[in-house]
Order: structure tokens, then C-alpha cells, then sequence
């Protein structure tokens, strides 16, 4: 890997910014799609992130390890990627010609297309605060694990993938998991999955027990419109961490021993100053209060663009979320410049059972056909979009289970509509929810190890009607399979 050298002038006909998935994923594409041509990554961060043992589980769902690497690993495997590391201060597109990147040393690094795979950050409550902490990195996982080591009691706030992850590895040590919604890990299911995993929520990692296989299923089947809907959901520096990063870092308290208290329906209103019993206390907008050691603040991300975007009023930005907006080619408002990841907005009009959310399986996704598009341009031919964007699939584990999930799980998009819900659970087992719409599957929440994912996956596909098999949809002694070869 290169680094220092100041106003040193490198260029590339190919340059990506990132050493996360996405920019990794670019530049691995782009050496195989253009082993003619140089290709720079410029990366902040001195370790690259590759997926690594890629597992397809059916079309669309992929399973990966995330693995921090050298730059020298990435160009033994891609000889023609060149890894600088150094962060991009500002972007100049040029007119016609090639834009320029300016880096934090000083070296300007022209380039023919651009791909801006720069993540995101956290967008955290009460930034500047000393005992509100963030994660995102190994630097911030470290200084985590630093400060829990002393702690007695951890108020976790955010109720999404961090939070989970988060609640479910903190050992010896109290954890109070304040949430604004009326269940946990909202940001990914519904209230029933909440319920379902809440038992080993309360276990933590240490106490996570083999699945029960006595009890029988139950099959429910409720109708959902718009308004039960919102009433069910109303209020009650470097690259980002791969998946299982928890089990990489033992997060321990002092406490001897682990409780979880959720408190439900919830902001943080402010943090008031300590005494000799506690060093801080949190006000809860519920009206609790909260004594506390140390605030782990897991409340979203907002993408890391700036660098790009100042001095740039021609690169459009998303309204609602500030990533880079682009099109179904990845291309951004200015020619040349693509985006892909944690940083992009993505700006099409989405397949009917598809839509964004800032998780790996997209980075992978994305910066693999931004590398496609860019290559594509290049020589004039027309792409037609990747089929992974026809789709949302997840595959993850949260306390314990493997969940997977796919199209409209939580009847996003459905809002105008009368969809319904089915239900199969098996407490501590399994937990099985699709949602169907005019007697057709749009999506599935599966918990456990169902091995449903491949059917339903091709349901959701291909939009059959099943009305006609009622409850048997769910039956665990039905091969639904059957009814379609
Ligand atoms: C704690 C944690 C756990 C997660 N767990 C999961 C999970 O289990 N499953 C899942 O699907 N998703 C998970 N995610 C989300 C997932 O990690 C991200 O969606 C994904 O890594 C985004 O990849 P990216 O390449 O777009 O961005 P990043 O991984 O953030 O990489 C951005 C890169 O750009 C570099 N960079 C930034 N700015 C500049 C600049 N100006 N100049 C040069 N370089 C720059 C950074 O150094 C970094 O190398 C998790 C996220 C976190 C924080
Ligand atoms: N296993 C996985 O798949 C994992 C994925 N990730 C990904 O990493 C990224 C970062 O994770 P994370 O930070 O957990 O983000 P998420 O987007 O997953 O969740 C953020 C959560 O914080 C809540 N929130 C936002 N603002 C506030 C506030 N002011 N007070 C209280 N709660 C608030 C949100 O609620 P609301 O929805 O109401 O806005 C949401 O529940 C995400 O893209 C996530 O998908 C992270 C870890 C694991």
C-alpha cells in the first residue's frame, strides 16, 4: 500500500474511494471486467474489507464472511488494483475531461470514473457527549470494550441491527435497552418476531439454549389494513464492522452476572451529571430515569459523503437521508462519478418487492454492479440492471437464530392495501410470518431453521396465487413445493 507523498499526482482510468465491501467488491470487479486498464482504491482506512466464503443459500439470498485484510492481500488476488490509503478531501468533476480527487497528504489523483464507495457514520444522540458512545469501527468497538470492562450498568438506545447485536453480547453487566417502539429490533421485524425473540434476548449470549422441538406449531391468520399497521408501530473513520464482530470482542462487565430491562416506548430526553453512586443519569421521554455508566448510542447512520458533496452543488444528494443519489446504473448526478454502498441513495424507481436498507449484502451487491456500469460505459454498451435488485433478502442471526428475510416482510409498500399476515411459531424454535396480498406471497419473515427460504423466495418471485392453499401454506407436513412442479 502507498501512502504519504505530498502532491503527488496519480491517476487511473478507474478509481474507487472505500475499503469496505463495496469498494472492495468494485475493485475486485473491475480487475476482472477490465484487466487492461489500472485500477486505484483510495481508502481512509489502512485494512481492506473483503467478503470472503460466499455461500449462495438460493437465487437471490447470499450468505458471506466479512474479513478485515491487508491492501497487499487484495493485489496478489487483483494484481492490476493499486491500494493508496488516504482520505479524499475534495472532488473536482472537471468538464469534459478527467475529474480530480484532492487527498488529505496532498496528492491529486485524476481519474476517468469514479466510484464513491465511502460508507457511512453514525448518527448518534448527544454526539459530543463523554459517556455516549458509538459503533461503527474496530477503533470504536475497542474503546467500547475498554469502557464496559468498568461499568455495572449500560443503557443501549436504538432499537435496530447495532442495538440486537449489542443487547444480546453484553455479559456481566446490567443492560438497560431503551426503544421507541413497542418491541425490540423494530428496525428489522414486526412485534410478533419481537415477542418471539425476546426470551433470548433476556438469556444473552451466555445463556442461549437448543431450540425446543416438543411443542407444536400454531398456525394464525390475521388480516392487516393501514391503520392496525401504524397503530401496532406507533410509539410503545474506518469501514464498518462485518457481521459476527461481537464474537470477535468479549464485551464484560463488573456487574457479575447479566439482567436486560427494555424500556419501551422511549427517547433519551438528556443526560444529567453524576454523583459518587452513578456517573451519569439518563432521562427517558417515559418518564423513567436511569442510572447508568456509560450510554451506547445505536441509533441509525447517515452517509459519509461530504468530502464529495462540498464545493459540489452538482452532485445531488437524497433528500431524506443525504447518500448519494443514483440511478439504476449507479451513476450519480455528475458524469463519471459513480456510488455504491453505504453511501448512495439508490434513486430508481424500485422492483415492486425491493428496496434499500445499509447492510452488507447491498455493499456486495452494489459495488460488484457499479464495477459492471462503470466497465459498461466505458465502452458504450447498454446493461440491463442486476436481478438482485429485484428482491430484499437478508440472512442474519439475532440472539441466537438464524433470520431470514425476504421482499416486503414487514408489509412495506403495502401500505395502501389490504394484505394479510400468516403465522406458524414454535416458542424458542421457530417463528414463520409471510405476508400475502391478493392471495399472493410479498414477503417472509423466517426465524430459525426453517429451510422455507427457497420456497418462498420463489413465491414472492413468482406472484402465483395460493389462495386455494389456505392454511396448508404454512403446514409443516405439506411439501407446498408439491403443489407448483
Ligand atoms: C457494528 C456493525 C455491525 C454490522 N453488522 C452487519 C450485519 O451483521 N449484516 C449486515 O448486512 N450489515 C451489517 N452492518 C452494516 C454493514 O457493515 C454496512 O452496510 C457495510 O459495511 C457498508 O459497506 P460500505 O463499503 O458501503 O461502507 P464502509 O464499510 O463504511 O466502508 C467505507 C470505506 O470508505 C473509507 N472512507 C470513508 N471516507 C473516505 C474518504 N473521504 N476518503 C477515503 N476513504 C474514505 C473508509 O475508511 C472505509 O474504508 C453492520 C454495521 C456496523 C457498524
Ligand atoms: N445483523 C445485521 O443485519 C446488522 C445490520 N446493521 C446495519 O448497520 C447500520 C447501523 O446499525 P444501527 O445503528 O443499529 O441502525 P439501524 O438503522 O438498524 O437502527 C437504528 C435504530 O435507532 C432508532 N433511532 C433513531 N433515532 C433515534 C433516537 N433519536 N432515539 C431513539 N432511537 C432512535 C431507529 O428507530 P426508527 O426506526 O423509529 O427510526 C432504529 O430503531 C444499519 O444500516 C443496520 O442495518 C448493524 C448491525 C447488525
Amino acid at each position: 500500500m502507498s501512502s504519504g507523498g505530498d502532491s503527488e499526482r496519480l491517476s487511473a482510468a478507474f478509481v474507487v474511494v472505500g475499503g469496505g465491501i463495496a469498494g472492495v467488491s468494485c475493485a475486485e470487479a473491475l480487475a476482472v471486467l477490465r484487466p487492461q486498464d489500472d485500477v486505484l482504491l483510495l481508502s481512509a482506512s489502512s485494512l481492506i474489507k473483503a467478503a470472503t466464503n460466499v455461500q449462495p443459500l438460493t437465487k437471490y439470498l447470499v450468505k458471506f464472511e466479512v474479513e478485515e485484510q491487508s491492501a497487499e492481500a487484495l493485489t496478489q488476488r487483483c494484481p492490476t488494483v493499486r491500494v493508496v490509503q488516504d482520505a479524499v478531501v475534495a472532488l473536482h468533476p472537471g468538464e469534459g475531461g478527467q475529474g480530480v480527487l484532492v487527498t488529505e497528504s496532498g496528492r491529486r489523483v485524476a481519474y476517468g470514473r469514479l466510484c464513491v464507495c465511502s460508507g457511512a457514520r453514525p448518527k448518534p444522540i448527544l454526539a459530543d457527549h463523554p459517556l455516549v458512545l458509538t459503533v461503527r469501527d474496530t477503533e470504536s468497538v475497542r474503546t467500547l470494550q475498554a469502557r464496559v470492562a468498568g461499568a455495572r450498568r449500560v443503557l443501549v438506545v436504538g432499537n435496530g441491527g447495532i442495538a440486537t447485536e449489542l443487547v444480546h453480547e453484553l455479559r456481566d453487566v446490567e443492560v438497560v435497552w431503551a426503544v421507541r417502539h413497542d418491541h425490540i429490533s423494530a428496525a428489522f421485524v414486526d412485534a410478533g418476531a419481537g415477542e418471539f425473540l425476546l426470551p433470548a434476548a433476556k438469556e444473552g449470549a451466555d445463556g442461549v439454549e437448543e431450540p425446543e422441538h416438543a411443542s407444536r406449531p400454531a398456525v394464525k391468520r390475521m388480516r392487516f389494513t393501514e391503520a392496525q399497521t401504524a397503530a401496532a408501530e406507533a410509539p410503545g473513520g474506518g469501514a464498518a464492522l462485518g457481521p459476527d464482530w461481537h464474537a470477535r470482542w468479549e464485551l464484560r462487565g463488573r456487574h457479575g452476572g447479566r439482567l436486560l430491562h427494555v424500556e419501551y416506548g422511549c427517547e433519551v430526553v438528556q443526560v444529567r451529571a453524576g454523583d459518587d453512586s452513578w456517573p451519569a443519569y439518563v432521562e427517558l421521554s417515559n418518564g423513567t430515569t436511569v442510572a447508568a455508566d456509560l450510554v451506547v448510542s445505536a441509533t441509525g447512520v447517515v452517509p459519509n459523503v461530504e468530502a464529495f458533496a462540498r464545493d459540489n452543488p452538482g452532485l445531488r444528494l437524497a433528500e431524506d437521508d443525504g447518500g448519494i443519489l443514483v440511478d439504476e446504473h449507479m451513476r450519480s448526478s455528475v458524469p463519471g462519478v459513480f456510488a455504491a454502498g453505504d453511501a448512495c441513495t439508490a434513486g430508481w424507481t424500485h422492483a415492486k418487492h425491493w428496496f434499500q436498507m445499509r447492510l452488507w449484502t447491498q455493499a456486495r451487491q452494489m459495488g460488484t454492479y457499479a464495477a459492471r456500469c462503470m466497465s459498461a460505459e466505458a465502452e458504450g454498451e447498454h446493461l440491463l440492471q442486476d436481478f438482485c435488485f429485484e428482491m430484499f433478502t437478508h440472512v442474519t442471526r439475532f440472539f441466537g437464530h438464524k433470520v431470514v428475510l425476504l421482499g416486503l416482510h414487514n408489509g412495506q409498500k403495502l401500505e395502501g392495501g389490504d394484505w394479510e399476515m400468516m403465522l406458524r411459531a414454535v416458542k424458542g424454535k421457530e417463528y414463520v410470518k409471510l405476508v400475502l396480498q391478493h392471495g399472493r406471497v410479498q414477503g417472509a419473515v423466517l426465524i430459525g431453521d426453517t429451510d422455507l427460504e427457497e420456497t418462498f423466495e420463489n413465491l414472492i418471485l413468482d406472484q402465483v396465487d395460493v389462495s386455494h392453499l389456505g392454511e396448508d401454506l404454512l403446514n409443516p407436513h405439506v411439501d407446498v413445493e408439491d403443489y407448483f412442479d
